[in-house]
């Protein structure tokens, strides 16, 4: 890796956010709707090349160096209108019910059907109330307007008495149902990531669109609130607007015109605070980064020892500022904007209300239908006015939701969309004429790689840092797929191989290895247990000294590996080591990949670990990387790589007596400690 960390200490989440910010990070759980809608990236419909940029700029004044990004988007979303609304809204809405439909059908079927009974017995209620205004209104005398008027009064009082019941209802179905909405959306989503290629998340745009997608999943549950409110709002409105019509065709019209203005403003608010955020979307990334760095037990002793906390303080400030600035101007912008939109709706409704008095001054409609009229507009006021800022609000959800809906279409651009053949296993892995250039780099870290690795064989790799050892391994485990060149698993390109079944196939210990928050055996197993019990994970700590670790813990093998949890237990970054080769030497895979696997291990653990590899290793295709040379002595061949390239290759012993190749200075540089050797390093 261009970029190496020391081991990590308690488990996988922790250890990517801690040592490798680059390669993800776990983001605070009630992060998304505390915070202020602050920015975010996704320029969905450009696909993703990794190239730079098409406008970016940098923020000049606090040297933060963050590239902002998707302007493509941003005026797209410019351009989104309330037509654009009124046609996006329902479909959104739709998906968030289907989603809730998905987790638990008879809440939502109950939960819609009382909304839509609410928005009858308001309807009933509304022309009750009409009945009831017509009657008293008209002539005879008061106990023949009376009697006339009991069926009205009895409707209205028990469709009151049932909306009220029928709140009650929806609100507890609703309570019932907007969080596991949200949940399944996040579940979705973690499906959706873990079905992309790897070298996505060597894209910035690819994690901006994740980071979408992730805050959008907070916001299904919302979204699904709206949409059932939008249907009770709409069937208040229908009813009312049915009412206002029978009592005189122009007012419907003249207030649907009058609620123009508002809907305007809600959607232009909505969308500039959306804007606001997609700016600052990278500087939303890199504080949750900053905020994690700072109060993480892992980076607690270096930010202390280093004094860095002024400097990452000043940091965090600066980035929280930009994205206020841009949260402010975008609040600023939607206030004015509803100012404008309020004033031009209430001009409007003085035109409704001087219309409705015209009516009654030149005796179109009688004073019975007047008072009716006044109790229907203000009904349909209410819908509409429901309906634009439910509306505006599904929008602004919706347009978050937006980003969860794309991210599990196309997964960012990047879903798994390889072969469908199933390897049965693997005998040989061979590259040819491989090259391979990561998504944006201005360089191949891999150029005309040929090379074969069999079943039974160890192949060493060993070069400088940078030289592409961990980016070859990646691409021999079919984990990256090659620029140019071939990748073949027993004469297969790994292009057309099921990557699922294949990865079936391979046993690896990353330089990064995992520290999941499960006990040893489930750490060791990775939960797929193989017949024989416990057996074959004795087998495999024993291979890989991790016994001595087991046999220390509490529980042993049903001891929690991280002190997160009351009852777990801490080990060491060696300790933790030796449970990571444990980890793949218990996978019945037929190739085997070992990074740097004893960078953390005392002399007598790797000893033995190398002394067992053959052992260990016997029937697979073993690609070991090492930077001790010692190590890569066991190995039946040893590729040099410079730059990318294979310089040198051949058996430990005719490489150390190659006086003129790199091996051999490598080698006499990792055995001279008096300085006799001017060793300058090189570049990478
Ligand atoms: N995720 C990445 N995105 C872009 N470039 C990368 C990425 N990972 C590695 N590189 C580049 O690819 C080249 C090879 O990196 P690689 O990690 O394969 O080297 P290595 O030989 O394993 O190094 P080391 O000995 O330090 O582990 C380097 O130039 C590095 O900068």
């Amino acid at each position: 890796m261009a970029c190496r960390h020391g081991p990590g200490r308690v488990h996988a989440a922790r250890r990517h956010r801690r040592r490798t910010p680059e390669r993800g990070r776990r983001v605070p759980p009630a992060r998304a709707r505390a915070a202020p809608p602050t920015g975010r990236n996704t320029d969905r419909r450009e696909p993703v090349t990794g190239a730079a940029p098409t406008t970016t700029h940098q923020d000049a004044d606090d040297d933060l160096l963050i590239v902002e990004d998707g302007t493509e988007y941003a005026d797209q979303l410019q351009a989104l209108t309330l037509r654009h609304m009124t046609r996006r809204v329902p479909h959104l809405a739709a998906r968030a019910v289907a989603l809730a439909w998905r987790v638990d059908r008879r809440s939502t079927a109950g939960l819609l059907a009382s909304q839509l009974l609410s928005g009858v017995a308001q309807a009933t209620g509304l022309l009750a109330m009409t009945g009831t205004i017509a009657a008293l209104f008209s002539s005879g005398n008061v106990i023949a307007r009376l009697e006339s008027a009991w069926v009205s009064v009895a409707l209205l009082v028990a469709t009151a008495g049932l909306r009220a019941v029928l709140g009650i209802v929806t609100n507890w179905l609703a309570l019932r149902l907007i969080p596991v909405v949200k949940e399944e959306a996040e579940v979705m989503f973690a499906e959706a990531a873990v079905n992309v290629e790897l070298s996505a998340f060597d894209n910035p745009k690819f994690r901006d669109r994740k980071e979408a997608a992730e805050r959008g999943a907070e916001w299904a549950g919302e979204l699904f609130n709206n949409a059932q409110h939008l249907i009770a709002a709409t069937v208040s409105l229908i009813a009312g607007g049915t009412v206002l019509a029978s009592i005189h065709p122009v007012l419907l019209p003249l207030l649907a015109l009058a609620s123009i203005p508002q809907g305007w403003a809600q959607v232009r608010s909505a969308t500039l605070t959306r804007l606001a955020w997609q700016r600052v979307m990278s500087h939303s990334r890199m504080r949750y980064l900053l905020r994690w760095f700072l109060a993480d037990q892992e980076t607690a002793d270096q930010i202390r020892t280093g004094t860095m906390a002024p400097f990452l303080m000043a940091r965090y400030r600066a980035v929280s500022a930009r994205m206020h600035a841009s949260h402010r101007q975008a609040t600023d912008a939607g206030a004015l904007v509803s100012l404008i939109g309020a004033a031009f709706g209430g001009l409007a409704s003085g035109v409704v209300w001087v219309t409705l008095i015209w009516l009654l001054a030149t005796g179109r409609i009688s004073a019975a239908s007047g008072g009716a009229a006044v109790f229907a507009l203000r009904t349909v006021a209410t819908g509409v006015q429901g309906i634009t800022s439910i509306g505006a609000q599904a929008f602004r959800n919706g347009l978050y939701f937006q980003d969860w809906v794309d991210f599990l279409r196309e997964a960012g651009g990047y879903r798994l969309e390889r072969g469908t053949l199933q390897p049965e296993d693997v005998h040989e892995v061979r590259a040819e004429n491989l090259t391979y250039r990561y998504d944006g780099a201005h360089r191949d870290a891999l150029t005309d790689v040929t090379l074969s690795v069999k079943r039974g064989e160890v192949v060493a790799l060993v070069g400088e840092n940078g030289s592409g050892k961990t980016t070859l391994s990646k691409l021999l485990a079919a984990l990256y797929l090659p620029t140019s060149g071939a990748v073949t698993w027993d004469g297969a390109d790994t292009r057309d191989l099921d990557p699922h079944a294949a990865w079936k196939h391979t046993a690896v210990v990353p330089q990064d290895f995992a520290r999941w928050p499960f006990t040893a055996r489930q750490n060791i197993t990775q939960g797929q247990p193989l017949p024989g019990g416990d057996t074959p994970i004795r087998a495999a700590c024993q291979a890989s000294s991790a016994d001595e670790v087991v046999d220390g813990l509490r529980n042993g093998l049903d001891t929690l590996l991280t002190r997160d949890w009351a009852g777990g237990e801490a080990l060491s970054g060696g300790q933790f080591q030796r449970i990571a080769i444990a980890r793949a030497f218990y996978r019945p895979a037929g190739l085997l990949i070992l990074d740097e696997p004893t960078s953390a291990l005392d002399p007598r653990a790797e000893h033995w670990i190398f002394a067992n590899l053959r052992t260990a290793a016997k029937d697979r295709a073993v690609v070991l990387v090492s930077h001790r040379l010692t190590n890569v002595a066991m190995a039946d061949r040893v590729l040099v790589l410079d730059h990318g390239r294979i310089i040198q290759q051949g058996t430990f012993a005719e490489l150390v007596a190659d006086k003129a190749g790199l091996f051999h200075e490598l080698w006499r540089l990792q055995h001279d400690r008096q300085g006799t050797i001017p060793a300058q390093p090189t570049t990478t």
